[in-house]
């Protein structure tokens, strides 16, 4: 073997790059590593570890949505429970949001210059913190609420809950998180926004069908989708739906940017509405919450949710 034998020399080069360097630095780095660079680099690696850490968090986190509160005013002589303010949540609804895995919170009324407990958290605090907004159904809107007064004391509806649901809202809208309203919810978007309702739907439109019976949730009628409407292509399906029907208000003349996107049918009252200035403000009339997911019989509303929550998680990026 000569020296130029290419083997030998591949083993003297492989002894030098295992010999040991002379200032100790590890064999591992590159010979030309300053302190600089190598601080650099453990610098962008921690970074973009945390970086990925925080991603991770805004991607897996649940969504949190915050229902607003019924509330049940005690009457006069009314004793133990019955003699407290009581805010609460229909089971239904609670379990419908959270059938898409995201959390649900239910939003109290707050009393910054209460007695008993004074607080410095505002409606505004529950809009930064949450992901999007329900507005439960229930109690009549007040006609004071749309400058209208009660043509009936039966009539005169919640003014307090209007009022608590009105600043909920707008400070939802103004985080620019999403909303979908609820049959009274629905209601009350509406006249956030400048518009007005039946006070009574079988008083003020004779030629209507009955939206409300005895029957509760169990009394349903038809709904078509207008041209263009956004509702019908979040639902697919047929142009008409059978949805329930618990409701004797209803919108009137609608709010500014409002656009109807269901109607009675055949009687064509106002069934669900949508704000045009926001990605997802929108109310509807009936109660998805209590058709059945995947059900044949009534409109399937779980491509309204998943919208409404996909809208919520936008705006956390
Ligand atoms: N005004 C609607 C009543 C139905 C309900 O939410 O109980």
């Amino acid at each position: 073997m000569t020296a130029k034998d290419p083997r030998q020399q591949d083993r003297r080069e492989g002894d030098r790059s295992h010999s040991r360097r002379k200032d100790d630095t590890p064999r591992y780095l590159d010979p030309g590593e300053t302190i600089f660079s190598l601080w650099g680099r453990v610098l962008v690696a921690r970074y973009r570890r945390l970086a990925a850490a925080a991603t991770r968090h805004i991607v897996q986190r649940p969504l949190h949505i915050g229902v607003s509160a019924r509330i049940y005013h005690p009457e006069a002589g009314a004793t133990g429970l019955r003699s407290k303010n009581l805010q609460y949540l229909e089971e239904s609804i609670a379990q419908w949001v959270m059938s898409r895995d995201v959390l649900v919170f239910m939003i109290p009324t707050v009393n910054t210059s209460g007695l008993l407990h004074p607080s410095n958290i505002r409606l505004r605090d529950y809009a930064k913190h949450l992901d999007g907004l329900v507005l439960q159904g229930g109690a009549d809107v007040s006609p004071h609420s749309y400058a209208e007064t009660p043509t009936r004391p039966e009539w005169s509806g919640d003014r307090a809950r209007d009022m608590y649901e009105l600043e909920l809202l707008h400070e939802f809208v103004e985080a620019g998180k999403p909303v979908l309203g609820i049959c009274r919810g629905c209601q009350l978007l509406n006249v956030a926004f400048g518009g007005t309702l039946y006070q009574d739907i079988a008083t003020d439109v004779p030629t209507a069908h009955p939206h409300v019976n005895d029957d509760y949730d169990q009394h349903r009628h038809e709904i078509s989708f207008p041209p263009g409407s956004s509702l019908h292509s979040m639902v697919q399906g047929p142009p008409r739906a059978l949805v329930n029907s618990i409701h004797h208000q209803a919108v009137k003349t609608l709010g500014k940017d409002m656009q109807v996107e269901a109607l009675s049918y055949p009687d064509n009252v106002i069934e669900a509405i949508r704000y045009q200035r926001a990605p997802f403000v929108m109310g509807l009339q009936w109660h998805p919450e209590f058709h059945r997911a995947g059900g044949v019989e009534l409109l399937d509303c779980t491509g309204i949710l998943d919208s409404f929550l996909r809208a919520a998680r936008e705006t956390r990026f």
